[in-house]
């Protein structure tokens, strides 16, 4: 068992009943529809009935002989006169329905859906419940995503390595495009639709202009003509000055004739070689990225020339949101929305502001970007981070639905109680706009795809939420868990609270209540002094902004102002430290060390705990762990085993600098109730050296 088979194992299932039921429905399936996406769906059944019950699956020629019927209404009418597929048309092109029903005088099993791709969604879903035991007699699935775009983003660069990529190089292999296909693209694809996800950004938002040669589209063909066996359209991120070195011209201003000609001709060759062409994610005027600020124009602007090409092919324009420079304000934080909000209303239709999940950048915490709740007249989607860049690499298990629940369950006030991130993002604000909601992927070409074994089920909760971004982080854990390793509820129980509590672990030996990018330069390691300058004196670029008397940065409407970014009553309430919630404490205030929390305790106390509380429960997480043996093959039980020792080493460390940091300027004793790290600040900072950064 090496994890290369993700949540797809198909074990032989054990319980004899079980598999008895499932053999009778799985003797001899209808499978009248003859496309490509409809060949693969066939191929999974036929893979999997092989797996979980070692039956060659026979093939029916009509409803009579079936057993399963996995068919349109289009190629089986019969199916549609059932009562059960009445609101089958509004499930949409990606919706389905499972179900038994008696047909022609027999109780048989049923897919359907309105079109194939629909067909394979129902397959893989029925084959999740097939491998999680479920009962088949009284079966009803009726499900349809809510999102219509889920995009996976790879930060993967041409020469193979990958940014923030943790699981070894990239899987595109594009020396070896267009003529060598990976056998890897095609379980990838299977990955991915069997979770739902139909979009796949192949290259880096730091973009290589490369990619948009024709060279490489040629190659970009080839994976396409494989992703779209699974439902998946392929993206490309567009470098915005392309058209000076890819086509020799003197500017990349969007408002010149030129270069509005060469992209339309580019453009229109890749949906050439890629009729089904995804469209564009861009970012632009960010880190270093050319954009349309370098000719004095707007991201609108911007966005709206390639957008207005890519539209009548049917094509999307993401445009990030992730922007800061320093200049308009010292605060990271308050930037993006300056620098979009003045700007709602002016996008084109097909574009797509792809905002992070938090304003600084995928930290273990951050309160929700307030521009979720500030920009009513542009469609906006919602940007999270599957690889764990500032979560402990491929070191640590941190479950991240968690993380992603918080955001999207996050409460914006857009339009009034209610309006949570997850409606703000499945809500069109006009007709013929798209919903849209993008991962950074995780996903690297070691053995097992994430390097972490749990890494695999923050690729799978993303794809669960982005077709449900309702779902509970719990009930995504659990399923995962039975598909990955065990459905024995004894597993579960257990395996379920570690990773439904290892997400406030990290948090806590991180950055607790409301700190912030404490991590050195690689992001993995801590780093709390990082920007002081010279000494540990409050600095300008301090994200802690601690000194002798307290610390945390002042947000509120007495600092930078974050606070007013938000709907009332938001504002009010992250306004003031008393009313703010704790877990954004620091965030938007500086407080003295004396500042009473809930608890009674002062901040500096209630710091050092939280600290304390998350090695705890790292080293609960190793205990659970060991508890599992026995549901677990031997070799994944061993590696997640000593990755939890790994977890406990450096949570200490993590713990250990912080609260000695702190000390060295707060000058507090330790409080009674924990036991003092055993080493001194500077025994800390040698060790870290000896490690260096990964
Ligand atoms: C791709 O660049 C990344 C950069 O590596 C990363 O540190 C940060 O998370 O954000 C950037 C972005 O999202 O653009």
């Amino acid at each position: 068992e090496d994890g290369y088979k993700l949540w797809l194992r198909y074990n032989r299932i054990t319980n004899k009943a079980v598999a008895a039921e499932y053999r009778s429905f799985l003797s001899a399936v209808y499978f009248p529809s003859t496309s490509p996406t409809a060949t693969v769906a066939k191929q999974e059944i036929e893979t999997a009935s092989i797996g979980l019950l070692e039956a060659r699956l026979r093939l029916a020629s009509s409803v009579e002989q079936a057993t399963l019927i996995v068919a349109t209404p289009r190629t089986c009418p019969e199916l549609g006169d059932l009562e059960q597929t009445k609101a089958l048309s509004k499930l949409g092109k990606d919706g389905f329905m499972v179900f038994t029903a008696k047909l022609k005088g027999k109780q048989r099993l049923v897919v359907v859906a309105n079109e194939d791709v629909g067909l394979l969604y129902g397959v893989f879903k029925l084959l999740t419940e097939l491998q999680n035991g479920v009962h088949l007699k009284s079966i009803f699935i009726s499900d349809y995503p809510k999102i219509e775009n889920r995009i996976l983003n790879h930060w993967d660069n041409l020469d193979g390595s990958v940014e923030r990529g943790y699981a070894g190089n990239s899987i595109f292999k594009w020396e070896e495009l267009p003529k060598r296909i990976d056998p890897r693209y095609i379980d990838y694809a299977r990955a991915n639709a069997s979770i739902g996800i139909n979009g796949t950004v192949l290259n880096n938002v730091n973009a290589n202009s490369k990619i948009l040669s024709t060279a490489y589209i040629a190659k970009v063909k080839a994976l396409a003509n494989v992703l779209r066996l699974y439902g998946i359209r392929v993206y490309l991120t567009a470098k915005f000055t392309a058209p000076m070195e890819l086509g020799g011209l003197k500017t990349a201003d969007p408002l010149n004739e030129d270069v509005k000609k060469w992209w339309k001709e580019k453009i229109a060759e890749i949906y050439q070689a890629i009729p089904d062409f995804g469209g564009f994610c861009v970012k632009a005027n960010s880190e270093g990225q050319p954009g349309p600020q370098d000719y004095g124009r707007s991201h609108a602007q911007g966005a709206n020339l390639l957008a207005d090409l890519l539209k009548p092919h049917n094509g999307l324009l993401m445009w990030r949101a992730f922007v800061y420079n320093n200049k308009a304000s010292d605060d990271r934080v308050v930037e993006a929305y300056n620098e979009f909000k003045p700007l709602d209303g002016q996008f084109s239709s097909n574009v797509l502001l792809q905002v992070k999940n938090g304003p600084i950048d995928f930290q273990p915490r951050e309160p929700f970007n307030p521009l979720f709740g500030a920009m009513p007249n542009t469609q906006l989607m919602l940007e999270v981070q599957i690889t764990q860049e500032y979560l402990g690499f491929d070191k640590h298990l941190v479950y991240l639905a968690p993380l992603f629940e918080e955001c999207l369950q996050a409460d914006t006030y857009a339009w009034g109680k209610g309006a949570t991130i997850s409606k703000v993002i499945s809500k069109k604000i006009s007709a013929g706009q798209q919903t849209a909601i993008a991962g950074v992927a995780n996903v690297g070409n070691i053995k097992n795809w994430t390097g972490h074994p749990f890494g695999q089920a923050n690729w799978f909760a993303f794809g669960r939420l982005a077709w449900n971004p309702d779902l509970t982080s719990a009930d995504i854990a659990k399923e995962w868990l039975g598909l990955t390793f065990s459905n024995d509820p004894k597993f579960i129980n257990t395996a379920l609270d570690m990773m439904m509590n290892s997400r406030e672990a990290a948090v806590d030996y991180m950055t607790p209540l409301g700190l912030t990018m404490l991590m050195d330069v690689s992001h993995y390691r801590p780093a709390p002094w990082r920007r002081d300058k010279p000494a540990p004196v409050l600095s300008a670029e301090s994200f802690h902004r601690a000194d002798r008397l307290g610390i945390g940065y002042d947000r509120s409407s007495a600092g930078s102002k974050a606070t007013a970014q938000y709907q009332t009553p938001l504002k009010e309430i992250f306004d003031d430290p008393k009313s703010c919630p704790e877990k954004y404490l620091l965030w938007f205030h500086h407080v003295s060390w004396d500042f009473k929390l809930k608890s009674g305790l002062p901040v500096w106390d209630g710091l050092c705990r939280h600290y304390y509380q998350g090695v705890e429960q790292v080293a609960k997480m190793a205990d659970q762990w060991n508890q599992l043996g026995p549901f677990v093959d031997a070799e994944q039980f061993k590696k997640v085993q000593s990755l939890l020792t790994t977890q406990h080493e450096e949570a200490t460390l993590w713990r250990d600098a912080n609260v000695l940091y702190f000390q060295s300027l707060s000058n507090r004793p330790i409080p009674a109730v924990l036991t003092p790290p055993g080493r001194s600040l500077d025994e800390v900072k040698a060790l870290l050296k000896t490690q260096g950064s990964r």
